[in-house]
């Protein structure tokens, strides 16, 4: 074990570093960090984090500050934060900031970036970025933020210095820290170690998470820690779960089923896609299952799809994998039969939400931002 000098910061407690490979973490491809003190006893990496949002007011109660971590096995078509699904550091293209200087021209070492002939004397830079191999050089000398990387390496201290420090405003709200992404359950060792120091200062930890099949040891342990297991049920149609979100149903709902006899305190989102799971018959399938289990849930949030992930797709290059352009928002009144019907259930609290976790946005949806950012 090679331990890393570092010093821990006085209050928080942080431990030191060392480099070392916990066994049962999920295999990443990144996360240049571990430390110590997973319940194995062995370390665990630290994934990267793409944001912190703080005064969020939508993702668990009270006023709630959110850490998004790298890494999903599910691949959502309908997903807004596509920058959180791959593990690895990823950067976003956003074409109009950029003045074609030809900087990142100089420094890429593959020819993905080409500075090319354009109308008249000028010359336009030109991004190919399947000769790209993701070093980053070219977001390190680009100087007008139009290459802008994904993914922050932290340590576990630096987190917690940036989560607790909106301690008073949870104390007087009501809210805390809600651990999402990507997946927190994709990084079971760090999600549990995070919480831990977390709730070791008596602050609310919430985690957001599509529940995809983990093997209940992995979840069973955060329920000591976890205060609010904020639940995705992306379909309760066995052959489109599967088909369109590539992991089967059954696994979800008996994770479900374990957090509901484990009595954990649970609240169900359920994102409404058109032509996914808004049909009368998804609507009856998602009253009759959550009906049945009214009386162990804290609530249901409705969200209705909404279009803010596209920027994002464009500005990584990966509007190929978006299949939802062009596609309109529902209107708000058509997931209002599912709220009735629910209440009408006996689900007590429903929500109809609307950007929960969606991280800021700095890559508007060209139908919002009126541009088209096409690397
Ligand atoms: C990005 S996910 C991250 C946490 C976890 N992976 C999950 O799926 O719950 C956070 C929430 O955003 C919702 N969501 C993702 N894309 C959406 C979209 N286009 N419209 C509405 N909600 C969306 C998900 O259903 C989920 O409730
Ligand atoms: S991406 Fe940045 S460095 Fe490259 S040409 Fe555009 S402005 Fe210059
Ligand atoms: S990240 Fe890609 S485009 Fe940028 S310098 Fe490296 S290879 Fe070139
Ligand atoms: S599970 Fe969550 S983060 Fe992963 S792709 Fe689906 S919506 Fe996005």
């Amino acid at each position: 074990m090679v331990v890393v000098d570092r010093p821990p910061p006085p209050d928080l407690g942080g431990g030191v570093i060392v480099r070392n490979e916990c066994s049962h973490s999920e295999p990443i491809d990144t996360g240049r960090m571990t430390f110590p003190t997973c319940d194995s006893g062995a370390d665990v990496k630290i994934p990267l984090v793409t944001e912190i949002q703080r005064f969020s007011l939508q993702d668990g109660p009270g006023f709630r500050t959110t850490v998004f971590l790298k890494g999903c096995p599910l691949r959502c078509p309908w997903c807004h934060n596509p920058e959180t699904q791959k593990v690895g550091k990823e950067y976003y293209y956003n074409r109009d900031r950029c003045v074609s200087c030809g900087r990142c021209a100089t420094v890429c070492p593959t020819g993905a970036s080409q500075l090319l002939d354009g109308p008249g004397a000028s010359q336009v830079l030109k991004l190919d970025r399947s000769k790209c191999i993701n070093c980053m050089r070219c977001v390190a000398v680009c100087l007008t933020g139009s290459r802008d990387s994904v993914g922050m390496e932290m340590t576990l201290d630096e987190i917690l210095r940036e989560v607790l420090s909106d301690e008073p405003f949870y104390r007087n709200s009501g809210g805390g820290v809600t651990i999402s992404g990507g997946d927190p359950l994709f990084h079971p060792a760090f999600t549990l170690e995070l919480a831990r120091k977390i709730k070791e200062r008596g602050v609310h930890v919430a985690i957001e998470t599509s529940c995809f099949p983990k093997k209940w040891a992995t979840i069973q342990p955060l329920l000591k820690l976890v205060d609010l297991f904020i639940v995705d049920l992306k379909s309760l149609n066995r052959k489109k779960h599967e088909e369109t979100v590539g992991w089967p149903l059954q696994p979800i709902l008996d994770n479900i089923e374990h957090l509901i006899q484990a009595k954990a305190n649970i609240r169900i989102h359920i994102p409404v896609i058109p032509g996914f799971n808004d049909s009368p018959m998804d609507f009856e399938d998602y009253i009759a299952y959550l009906g049945r289990h009214a009386a162990q849930l804290d609530g249901v949030d409705i969200l209705n799809y909404h279009v803010y992930g596209e920027g994002k797709y464009r500005s990584l290059g990966r509007e190929n994998e978006y299949q939802y352009f062009g596609v309109e928002e529902n209107p708000p009144e058509k997931v209002v039969p599912l709220a009735k019907g629910l209440k009408l259930a006996g689900i007590t609290s429903v929500t109809i939400g609307g950007l929960v976790g969606i991280t800021a946005d700095r890559h508007k949806s060209s139908r919002d931002a009126g541009t088209g950012c096409i690397a």
